[in-house]
């Protein structure tokens, strides 16, 4: 939708900003373009709605060349958010909002209309409609610029650091809310940040570009985690990138061990059987009662007998990544996750040896769920009796109740929620 075709742009000084890049912009997506301080974000950005001009190469917006637009019919369709929202000081809230409405003549009751919905769509009460911008906090100022942004409702947004000025709390809730508001909007994006973390949770593509403007890799965030381009790619996305790519790994995907899971009723003798240090044991439903240890078990009876150690939290193979399972392992008594469905039911547990082979990339679980989310193909098969993958237990286990299955998520799943996009 937007393309760059061998843009460069150099600087009379000799300081080349943006150097031979050649990108396709997908349409209705976030690209996030990402590297260090002076590496060309902010000129490549400016060069979409033409506040900077290219000294070679083209940019095109859905195919026609944006040099044969005058400037002012391109930024019509373009919204520009900044950091410091770079809102006027001496209108109100609502007339900052209602810029680009009045501007195009709409008339002023309409145009404040719109800003009205605007300003709910932000997630801002219309009690700060008549505030005028000092009186508001960076997190709230940045919503008005980014309901002004969208006044005339353009196809194409750009913003410049938009939440780079304020606390990581409230930066967090933005990005919660820039998340929900594409959702909806399904504008098409282009964000500039500095900050890699922001850049893998909420871009669909991600331009890595260094210093002299080239460009180091342009990939979906899963793909950047797990095959950086090269040493530089690598150290930008950081040391933790393996920890980070299980965001991206579906619980559902992880293999899964049944052998260990034994109802409460189940004689002692049975437990031992399993040939495992832990036995996660349930109840009738199925739910977690507790692990116990086979070497402290009584010498007869049922595990109903047996003192049992708490869980410390489940992961939901509905809605969880494998960073959630991995951390629920981290945490129990036995390095094991209970995974859970809708109802709170044990699907199967998790083992942290196989979760860190995700985690290194080595393993084919990280790899393969990886690329399957990428490639939305289905699970590669190699099970073996005690291991499935999640999805293939759900569903027994759904049978096995007679449940079809409500897909609504588990209350009681404590999986980390946030860790994913
Ligand atoms: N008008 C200008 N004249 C000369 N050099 C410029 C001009 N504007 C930008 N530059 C230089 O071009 C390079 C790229 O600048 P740009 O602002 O695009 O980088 P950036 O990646 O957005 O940086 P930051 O993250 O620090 O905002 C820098 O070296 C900058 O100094």
């Amino acid at each position: 939708m937007i393309r760059f075709d061998a843009v460069s742009k150099n600087y009379p000084n000799g300081t080349t900003a943006v150097d031979e890049l050649s990108l396709e912009l997908a349409e209705g997506g976030i690209t996030v373009l990402v590297g260090p301080s002076g590496c060309g974000k902010t000129t490549t950005l400016r060069m979409v709605n033409r506040m900077v001009e290219p000294t070679a190469g083209t940019v095109s917006l859905r195919g026609q060349n944006i040099r044969e637009i005058a400037a002012p019919e391109l930024r019509r369709g373009i919204g520009y958010v900044i950091q410091h929202a770079g809102l006027f000081p001496h209108r109100t809230v609502l007339d900052n909002i209602a810029t680009v409405p009045l501007l195009l003549g709409w008339g002023k009751k309409k145009a404040r209309s719109r800003a009205a919905e605007l300003l709910e769509l932000v997630g801002l009460p219309a009690a700060m409609a008549k505030r005028y911008p000092y009186q508001l906090s960076g997190g709230q100022q940045q919503r008005v610029g980014v309901a002004r942004a969208l006044g005339a409702d353009p196809p194409v947004l750009l913003m410049d650091e938009p939440f780079s000025a304020v606390d990581p709390i409230v930066r967090g809730e933005l990005q919660a809310e820039f998340i929900r508001l594409q959702k909806e909007l399904n504008k098409t994006i282009v964000f500039v940040t500095h900050d890699i973390d922001e850049a893998i949770k909420l871009g669909d593509h991600i331009a890595v570009l260094r210093t002299g403007g080239k460009l180091a890799q342009f990939d979906t965030p899963e793909r950047l985690l797990a095959h950086p381009a090269d040493d530089f790619v690598a150290d930008f996305v950081g040391q933790d990138r393996g920890i980070r790519r299980l965001s991206f790994v579906k619980a559902a995907d992880l293999p899964l061990r049944e052998g260990l899971v034994l109802p409460a009723d189940s004689p002692v003798a049975r437990a031992r059987a399993a040939s495992e240090p832990w036995v996660l044991v349930v109840d009738g439903d199925r739910r977690p009662l507790g692990w116990a240890a086979v070497a402290d078990l009584p010498n007869g009876g049922t595990l109903a007998d047996a003192a049992l150690t708490p869980l410390g939290h489940t992961f939901s193979l509905a809605g969880d990544s494998a960073r959630a399972a991995l951390d629920a392992a981290l945490l129990s008594p036995s390095r094991l996750a209970v995974g859970v469905d809708p109802q709170g039911a044990v699907v199967g547990v998790a083992d942290a040896y196989e979760l860190s082979a995700a985690m290194t990339g080595d393993g084919a679980v990280g790899d393969a769920a990886v690329e399957k989310s990428t490639a939305e193909e289905s699970p590669a098969g190699g099970e073996s009796a005690d291991v499935a993958t999640a999805e293939d237990a759900v569903s027994k286990v759904q049978v096995a109740k007679g449940d079809k299955g409500s897909g609504s998520d588990s209350a009681d799943s404590a999986g980390a929620g946030g860790d994913g996009r």
